[in-house]
This record gives structure tokens, sequence and C-alpha cells, in this order.
């Protein structure tokens, strides 16, 4: 704890929901896992721990926000998450001017850790650190902590970098990572950070998500 800087509860959070759903074949946040859609399941996920109101990055007619403030990408075209991180750092300088840093979660993944901000918010040192969320060893860089004032240096790699790959916006950054566990659960261990991208992900969702309702 000593030494955080950002304190969970004064963080906004912004929900990436600008892709292309291309692999579900159907806007995926609006999928159904048990008895609500995935949109709905982590905007009140967030809610149990999340003071701050809750902005969603993603298309101008996005057909109902839920009473969020709709922050529709700034550079048009569909450039990836970090064109949605863009427009949420650019969303926390107007509208949250004393934040340091702006939060992502994206919107198909329905188990990340309720400690996530609280975790990440503690692995942030100095005001222009990134933290972003690993398990099993590997990087998840869509939930993440992004320095506000790392806007102008976001812009410009998106529109000059033609890979734009995450890790190499990365690399030109102090980053904290930060390892979540595994959940147990009655069918084996779950990984917080399990992602619903096809129609199959969404019945092994539906699996887990059982797993855990056993569990509790
Ligand atoms: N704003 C914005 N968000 C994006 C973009 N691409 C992906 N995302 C978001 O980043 C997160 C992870 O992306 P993917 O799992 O690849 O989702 P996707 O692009 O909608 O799906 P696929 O088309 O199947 O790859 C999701 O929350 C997406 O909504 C983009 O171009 N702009
Ligand atoms: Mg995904």
């Amino acid at each position: 704890m000593s030494g955080a800087i950002a304190n969970a509860d004064d963080i906004p959070v912004v929900l990436l929901a600008g892709g292309r759903s291309s692999r579900m074949g159907a806007n995926k946040a609006f999928a159904t896992l048990g008895d609500q859609s995935l949109f709905a399941r982590i905007v009140a996920r967030i809610a149990k721990r999340q003071a701050k109101p809750v902005a969603l990055n993603a298309d101008a007619d996005w057909p109902d926000a839920k009473g969020l403030t709709l922050v529709p990408d700034s550079i048009p075209g569909k450039l990836g998450p970090l064109a949605g991180v863009l427009a949420a750092m650019q969303y926390a300088a107007q509208r949250h001017p004393q934040a340091s840093h702006v939060a992502t979660v994206p919107i198909d993944s329905p188990f990340f850790p309720e400690d996530l901000l609280a975790r990440m918010a503690e692995a942030i040192h100095t005001s222009d650190e990134i933290a972003i969320a690993a398990s099993f060893d590997r990087d998840h860089p869509v939930f993440g902590l992004w320095p506000v004032s790392a806007a102008g240096d976001l812009e410009t790699w998106i529109v000059t970098d033609p890979k734009r790959r995450v890790r190499d916006f990365l690399a030109r950054h102090k980053v904290r990572r930060v390892e979540f566990p595994a959940v147990q659960t009655s069918i084996g261990p779950l990984d917080p950070f399990f992602n619903v991208n096809t129609p199959d992900d969404l019945v092994e969702a539906q699996k887990w998500l059982a797993a855990l309702e056993d569990m509790s």
C-alpha cells in the first residue's frame, strides 16, 4: 500500500465496448449470460465496488447506455482497444480533472476480480505509471489504469504506428503488472479474465457461471 498515489474510489471507470464483435457475429455486450446481458452484468459488478460514475466507450448509436456517459472513440475507424483507452483518458481529463488515472474494463469479461481496482490502484506509485492486469502469466491490458497525462502520447502513437500493437505502446511507459489468482470453482480453476469472444465462449461462460453459483 505504501507509496500508492491512486485511491480506487476516485478513479473513473470506462467500459470498453467499441469493438466489432466480429467473432461473435452480433454485439456481444447484449449476449445473455445467465439472466443478464454481459453489459448489465459488468455494470453491476463494477457498481459493487466503484463509487464514481461509469462511462461507456461505444459507438454513438449505442441503443441504451443505462445512464452512463456515452464516450465514442475520438479517432474513427475502429483502430483497436487503445482507441477506446484514448477516449477514456480524454473523458477523464474533461469530466474528472482531479483524477490522475482512468480505469478501463472490457465488456466481454464477466468474471473479473472484485478487488480489481483496489489492487491496481495500490500498484501505482507515480502519476505517470500504467497498471495492467495479468493472470496465468498473461497480460490483459484492456484491464488497465491509465495516466491521463499520457493521452497526447497515446494519440500520437495511434496515428503514427501502423501496427498499433498494445505491447509496443506499453514499452514506451513505466508499467506495473498486477497478477491475479485463478478462482477455484467446483469444475476447476477459472481464469478471472476469461473473455467471451465467440458463441462457444458464451457456452463455456455459462458453465463457469453455474460452477461459481454452486460455490455460493
Ligand atoms: N473503442 C474501441 N474498443 C475496441 C476496439 N476493438 C476492440 N475494442 C474493445 O476491446 C475489448 C477487447 O476486444 P475484442 O475481444 O477483440 O473485441 P471485439 O473487437 O469487439 O471482437 P472481435 O471483432 O471478435 O475481435 C472489447 O471490450 C472491445 O469492445 C476498437 O477499435 N475501439
Ligand atoms: Mg475479447
